[in-house]
């Protein structure tokens, strides 16, 4: 094949996936073996980890016609990748029952936890850090290690790191996680920059929510944030592991990202668009969310979002609504004493320049004209655009929308 055209095939060449036993993992191992991989399965879970690898066995001979004799060499191994000394161990077995040292990597391993920032126990906050964050550097460092050591060229390391590194989730709490995969982003950036002239790739794949076991237990009989979550989507709906099988073999490929390094890939269905631009509503103590509809966002920073959302609350309660909007970390706070409405929630972003021509009046939205009135305000604001001095938000909740209660 000429060389135009690259090859995502990984034959005869050894890859460790960390996490093996995982939801994402899963999808990516039979990515791994369909490529021509062979693969060390590194897991704290060995148990899970040996029936993951026998399930394997049966896809490659089931799923891709591999005769028994031709399924890529496996192995499975306990290790928490946390342990540094460990982890140095445990790839010193698998260069022994190998023959080789590998020339990948794929690290999956880590988990999420929820706690309030103000009350996050310092124990859970460390062990969270030490798997999550210093257990990715472990991995790499046994990995790349004997490659300098031994002048192997063309090694390629995976790191999943998450779209909470870039993003803080709302609502659920998790400092230590965000910042965790924060550093996980950094830290491929710096592995990359100081192994480029070994020929050894580090670059990161940041998924958005994936239908995992890791997710599951957040959502779990919280139909509330799994609707939270998928109405911050702009795909309107949650991922498959088998959706970054692709990217990580892209990234593993020395010829399809040769040129490829330190850089952070988000697969996330576009939710990290939305969050840079875009609000999340919340009416408490009601729930809302039943339909989020953000339009005509133009850029970060000109934009006008539109949303509605519906109030069911009972007795005589007062929702409220807090608009937060993200890029500027602050929150509007409008109370709603009304009861089974449908709140068409308006919020304008413009200039301050155009909010100072307006004799800062919020602009006015009427039941019958919305689009119009959309279109006059939408054709002022793209006219100053360019003189943009900064950046305000106003907020217009539109009651006469009312359902009976
Ligand atoms: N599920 C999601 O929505 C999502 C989104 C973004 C990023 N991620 C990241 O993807 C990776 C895989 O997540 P998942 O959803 O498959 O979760 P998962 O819980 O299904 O799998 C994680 C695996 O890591 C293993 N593991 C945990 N701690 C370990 C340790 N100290 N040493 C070795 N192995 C350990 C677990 O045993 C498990 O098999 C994680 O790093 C996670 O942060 C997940
Ligand atoms: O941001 C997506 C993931 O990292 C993860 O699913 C989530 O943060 C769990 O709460």
């Amino acid at each position: 094949m000429a060389d135009i055209v690259p090859t995502f095939r990984l034959d005869n060449e050894l890859t460790v996936v960390t996490g093996a036993s995982g939801g994402l993992s899963d999808a990516i191992l039979k990515g791994l073996l369909a490529y021509g991989s062979e693969i060390a399965l590194l897991d704290m879970n060995l148990e899970r980890t040996k029936e993951t690898q026998a399930e394997l066995v049966k896809f490659c001979i089931e799923e891709l016609k591999i005769k028994q004799e031709s399924v890529p060499k496996m192995h499975s191994y306990v290790c928490d990748i946390s342990d540094a000394d460990h982890v140095n161990e445990v790839f010193a077995k698998v260069y022994a029952d190998f023959g080789k040292y590998p020339l990948h990597l794929v690290n999956t391993a880590g988990y999420c936890e929820n706690f309030p920032a103000h009350e996050y126990p310092a124990k859970n906050a460390e062990r969270l850090v030490k798997v999550n964050l210093l257990g990715s550097l472990f991995v790499a460092q046994a990995f790349a290690k004997p490659l300098i050591e031994h002048n192997i060229k063309g090694g390629s390391v995976v790191m999943i790191g998450s779209m909470s590194g870039e993003i803080v989730n709302d609502p659920q709490p998790q400092v230590a996680y965000n910042m965790s995969k924060a550093g996980v982003i950094h830290m491929v950036k710096s592995l990359a920059a100081e192994w480029a002239k070994y020929n050894i790739r580090v670059n990161t794949l940041s998924p958005g929510y994936i239908l995992t076991p890791l997710t599951k237990n957040v959502i779990n009989g919280n139909d509330g944030m799994y609707q939270r979550w998928l109405s911050g989507v702009p795909m309107g709906r949650l991922s498959e592991p088998k959706e970054f099988t692709g990217t990580v073999l892209y990234l593993l490929s020395n010829s399809a990202s040769s040129y490829t390094t330190g850089t952070n890939i988000t697969v996330d269905g576009g939710f990290t668009c939305w969050r840079d631009v875009a609000l999340v509503a919340e009416l408490i103590p009601v729930n809302v969310f039943e339909e989020l509809v953000v339009l005509d966002l133009l850029d970060a920073v000109v934009a006008q979002s539109l949303f509605w959302v519906s109030v069911e609350q009972s007795g005589d309660q007062i929702a409220r609504l807090r608009v937060k909007v993200c890029g500027e970390h602050q929150w509007i706070v409008q109370d709603l004493s009304v009861h089974g409405v449908d709140v068409l929630v308006v919020v304008w972003w413009q200039t301050r320049e155009h909010l100072v021509e307006q004799n800062s009046q919020s602009p006015e939205v009427h039941d019958s004209g919305v689009a119009l009135t959309h279109q006059q305000l939408w054709s002022k604001v793209l006219g100053r655009a360019a003189e943009r001095v900064g950046l305000l938000v106003q907020l217009h909740v539109d009651l006469t929308q009312t359902k009976v209660a």
